[in-house]
């Protein structure tokens, strides 16, 4: 029924106050305020309707990606919308598309790695759109390992140029988003030579196409790559691929912030760290964690609401069956995902703190905590990516046959999100190079240097190595400290046996890659230790609103203790807890779970998500699911006649057996 609320019951159950865990979600009321008045903007205005995005072809995509985006450029402008608020409409707007890389990668490279006079030049023109960028590094050879990267920027002293070239077909660019049809410019990552010497990759500004007609400039070679995962989805992206054959950019073109060409063509380095030049990534990592948090929020408000919806079995006597939410099974999948998205919400939080930090430090030239913060975006935007884009399709199964219809939202947000694994940096590639930074700890133990920030727990490896869990009844595991210590002693306790297993080798580099793998390992619990020490952080920290703390410490140990749970195979191995304890925190798991069930729709309600964001009939806020699947069925093109296209050409010759003779 139109207008009623089918999920009103559960909403009367909570016991907390959902407006005031709607600021904490948001982060503040000012957060809150911007994000729940844009996204009711976007909700309402027909240039940002969605729904129709599946049946459009991909040209069609594309141009109606244009048109969004535009519109919103125009909206941004025009009501002087703030960076915050601009930002959210882009978010609001969910189609991914060239304004993406343009604001998150291409601006953000030229502020960090341009020199004053370049940020001048070139962020007025970008600012204001009057050229649209994007970030081309990756190429068809390498994309993992950037210090393969073939392009070259050859220096002529003869014209003060640089002469950019694809030497193979692998030094191709291939992948940057909004290269492929829109970008005017791009910031382009390519070996810097200078009087025959190759000093490694370095950004170049370069025009690649023309301003008056669009067309490519000459020396040139431009495109898109091709459809991609999933219809709709990420196709509305243009990534692209680019060859350069001789082309001439001016010297000044050349990112010279952290290092430099002169006239002469003599090459210096700065005193800076060289993995500056990477700092774009650094800071898009750090984004991304937070926007995991959103996406697990969508597809876990997605499957609350349709478990609180669907009914399945459990009738006696005619009676109304189970709500499949009260299924313990469910309750098992779901609510660590929920717990998750709050877990990721929060260490989301805390690493932007960390970056905004690391970035006032390295202004005033300090670059101590840089591997901390490379190390902490690196393996933060792998674990969360990686549990996110497997949370979402645990919410498609969650939610029955019907998850797997477009309408349910899931597989297009699937399809969206799971690339966040491989691009700014593969998921395994970024947890080796926080295995690096773990090792290294390791062997300065003992030095005299004390570790600090999030390895400071190996600061006490003496009692780590050596202490055994407290826990002797279920409520231990509700005591933040031991939670603390069996995540410590198991991340610290991994971390040490791989260091000892490389000892065992003569070549270290050979015995990093022999243990891969437990490498990998190792460094997923350090990882997961910084989410569960932050969410532990949070609960302990001040936290306004009725009831709104009981519930996130329910949601808190939920996500430490199903993490034990899932990994009990470390802990125990590790023995950071015993066998008994361990059925302890699958018993105090258990009664988490009934404590979250009455709260669990108002939980998700918290995150404020319109209908619109959420795209999905499954996940809508009246739960007034059923007569909308029927008119989202009907809206088919198939629907669009009784007797479908091709019946007189296939099915009816089959039926009455009536087909031309065949020929071999
Ligand atoms: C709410 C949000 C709203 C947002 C709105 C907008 C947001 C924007 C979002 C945009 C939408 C997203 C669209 C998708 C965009 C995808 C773009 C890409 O994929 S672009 C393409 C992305 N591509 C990739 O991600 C490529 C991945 N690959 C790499 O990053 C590198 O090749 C590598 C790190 C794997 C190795 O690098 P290599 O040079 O071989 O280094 P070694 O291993 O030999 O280590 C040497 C030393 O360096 C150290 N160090 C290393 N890195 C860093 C760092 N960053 N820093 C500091 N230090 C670093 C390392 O620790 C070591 O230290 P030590 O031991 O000596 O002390
Ligand atoms: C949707 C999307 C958008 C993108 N946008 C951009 C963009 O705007 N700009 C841009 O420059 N790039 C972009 N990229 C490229 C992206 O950054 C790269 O694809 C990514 O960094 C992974 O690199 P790769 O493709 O070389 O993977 P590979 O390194 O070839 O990975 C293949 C496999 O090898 C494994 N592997 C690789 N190296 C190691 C190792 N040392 N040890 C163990 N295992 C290893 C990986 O784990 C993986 O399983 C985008 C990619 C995608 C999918």
């Amino acid at each position: 029924m139109e207008g009623v609320d089918h999920l009103a019951d559960e909403r009367n159950k909570a016991e907390f106050n959902v407006d005031d865990m709607k600021i904490i979600w948001a982060g503040s009321r000012h957060a809150f305020d911007v994000s729940n008045r844009i996204s009711r903007f976007v909700a309402t205005d027909p240039v940002f309707e969605k729904s129709n995005r599946a049946l459009m072809t991909r040209k069609e995509l594309f141009k109606n990606t244009l048109k969004k985006s535009v519109y919103a450029w125009k909206i941004i402008k025009e009501l002087r919308l703030s960076d915050e608020e601009g930002i959210k409409l882009r978010i609001f707007m969910d189609q991914p598309g060239f304004l993406d890389l343009h604001w998150g990668m291409f601006v953000p490279a030229i502020k960090g790695q341009g020199t004053e006079e370049q940020q001048q030049k070139w962020l007025s023109l970008a600012n204001k759109m009057q050229i649209i960028g994007c970030y081309a590094q990756t190429e068809l050879g390498h994309g993992s390992n950037v210090q393969g990267l073939e392009t070259t920027a050859t220096f002529d002293p003869k014209t003060d140029q640089f002469i950019m070239h694809s030497p193979t077909q692998t030094s191709s660019k291939w992948w940057p988003g909004g290269l492929g049809k829109v970008s005017t410019h791009a910031v382009v990552y390519a070996r810097l030579i200078t009087n025959g010497k190759d000093h490694g990759v370095h950004g170049f500004i370069v025009q690649l196409r023309s301003l008056d007609d669009h067309s490519p400039l000459p020396g040139i070679t431009i495109g898109d790559i091709g459809m991609k995962f999933g219809n709709g989805a990420y196709n509305s992206m243009d990534n692209g691929f680019l060859m350069f054959n001789q082309f001439r950019i001016p010297r000044d073109q050349m990112l010279m912030r952290l290092s430099k060409v002169t006239r002469e063509g003599k090459y210096i380095a700065s005193d800076v760290p060289r993995q500056l030049v990477y700092g774009t990534m650094v800071s898009v990592r750090q984004t991304i964690v937070s926007k995991a948090s959103d996406a697990l929020a969508r597809a876990v408000c997605i499957a609350t609401r349709y478990s609180a919806v669907r009914r399945q079995f459990g009738s006696e006597n005619g009676g109304i069956e189970t709500q499949v939410i009260d299924y313990k099974t469910q309750q098992n999948r779901l609510f660590p995902l929920l717990a998750s998205a709050y877990a990721f919400r929060f260490v989301g939080e805390w690493l932007k703190w960390l970056y905004t930090d690391v970035t006032q430090r390295l202004e005033a030239s300090d670059f101590v905590t840089l591997p901390e913060a490379h190390a902490c975006t690196a393996g933060l935007k792998s674990m969360t990516t990686s549990a996110t884009s497997d949370g979402i399709e645990e919410c498609r199964k969650l939610c029955g046959g019907h998850g797997y219809l477009w309408c349910s939202g899931l597989p297009e947000l699937f399809a969206v999100y799971v690339p966040a694994c491989t691009y700014e940096g593969d998921n395994v590639v970024l947890q080796l190079q926080v295995a690096r930074f773990l090792m290294k700890t390791v062997s300065q133990l003992g030095s005299g240097k004390a570790p600090a920030g999030t390895t400071a727990y190996m600061g006490r490896a003496q009692h780590l190595l050596q202490c055994r869990s407290g826990v002797q009844k279920a409520e231990d595991w509700l005591n933040p400290s031991m939670v603390l210590e069996a995540f410590e002693s198991r991340a610290l306790r991994m971390a040490i046996t791989c260091a000892k297993n490389l000892s065992k080798f003569e070549n270290q580099e050979q015995g990093f890659s022999e243990l891969l793998a437990d490498l990998v390992e190792a460094a997923i619990a350090h990882c997961q230790l910084i989410v569960v020490s932050k969410f532990i952080a949070k609960i302990e920290g001040e936290i306004e609103g009725k009831g709104v703390k009981k519930q996130l410490k329910n949601l808190c140990y939920i996500y430490a203790l199903h993490l034990l749970h899932k990994h009990l195979g470390d802990f125990l191995s590790t023995n950071s807890v015993t066998p008994e304890q361990a059925s302890l925190a699958s018993h105090q798991l258990r009664s988490l779970y009934s404590q979250v069930r009455p709260n669990a729709v108002a939980l998700v309600d918290a995150f404020d998500y319109t209908d619109h964001y959420l795209g999905s009939v499954l996940g809508r806020y009246d739960g007034n699911v059923y007569p909308k699947l029927f008119e989202e069925a009907l809206k088919d093109p198939l629907n669009d006649s009784v007797v479908p296209d091709g019946y007189h050409e296939y099915i009816r010759p089959l039926i009455k057996q009536n087909f031309p003779s065949a020929k071999l």
